[in-house]
């Protein structure tokens, strides 16, 4: 698995601005050499700061929508269209605005599937499973980039500190009971799932992440402080603002905003 990179802009503005820009780059860059690509959404205050970022640039138009297929890392599992909704963040921050192949576009499901969780799990591995090619040698897609933001406890995607999901070896997406942020009942990818995309960024922004995100970068092993687990086969970029950088050494980040 990849070494991070650490990129720290002025601020949690320039930061999803800029993230949005890369975004599009890494897209864009990828359908060429491939035709098509795999983005894995995350929510999260800079998660979907970011994907608004990209519906307002005009540079949006440089990525083939309908040549994408978008999977999310985790979902709060509450009904279809509640605001607390990554999925529901998502659309309206970009999905609404861009014209998408809905058979591409992946949800994880919801009470409303009529499934539990536990089942609502089960069949988004299942959906994965189907989209992974002989060339992705396992369960899930190479996904081309997957984001997640970080919360201030150093959790990604629904996999929080001392939780059992974070042991999952084998599945690529569990049910979440008990999840410390509300709301308590989630569905996840698993490290497997994620460590098997090219590329993880992780997008944090604020004072409040700099303790993790220190750890994260630092000693800390992923049971303690989740994000330390979150790497890509080949590359891993923590995009962070100087408030969530503020702890980590100064050799570390590589400044991009002055
Ligand atoms: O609950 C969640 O929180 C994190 C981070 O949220 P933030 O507002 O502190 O940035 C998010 O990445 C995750 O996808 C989400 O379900």
């Amino acid at each position: 698995m990849s070494v991070p990179t650490v990129i720290v802009h002025r601020d949690a503005e320039v930061l999803a601005q800029a993230a949005a820009a890369r975004l599009i780059t890494r897209l864009v860059d990828t359908q060429a050499a491939r035709g098509s690509a795999h983005v894995v959404l995350t929510g999260g205050t800079v998660g979907i700061a970011t994907l608004a970022a990209v519906a307002a640039t005009a540079a949006r138009d440089a990525i083939d929508w309908r040549a994408l297929d978008i999977w999310w890392g985790d979902e709060r599992f509450l009904p279809d269209g509640h605001p607390e909704r990554n999925e529901t963040g998502a659309r309206q921050a970009l999905l609404d605005h861009v014209d998408l192949d809905p058979a591409r576009v992946h949800p994880m499901p919801g009470p409303d599937s009529g499934l539990s969780p536990e089942e609502a799990a089960e069949s988004y591995a299942i959906e994965l499973a189907k989209a992974a090619r002989p060339e992705d040698h396992g369960p899930v897609p190479q996904f081309d980039l997957l984001l997640l933001g970080m919360g201030p406890d150093g959790h990604v995607a629904s996999l929080f500190p001392g939780q059992p999901a974070l042991y999952e070896k084998d599945r690529s997406v569990v049910a979440v009971h008990g999840s410390p942020k509300p709301p308590p009942t989630r569905i996840s990818l698993t490290f497997p799932a994620i460590n098997a995309a090219r590329e993880v960024w992780v997008v944090a922004g604020g004072g409040e992440k700099a303790q993790a995100v220190h750890l994260a970068l630092s000693t800390a092993g992923p049971m303690q402080v989740p994000a330390a687990g979150a790497r890509g086969r080949h590359g891993t970029l923590f995009l962070l603002d100087r408030a969530s950088a503020a702890k980590i050494p100064s050799t570390l980040g590589r400044i991009a905003s002055p």
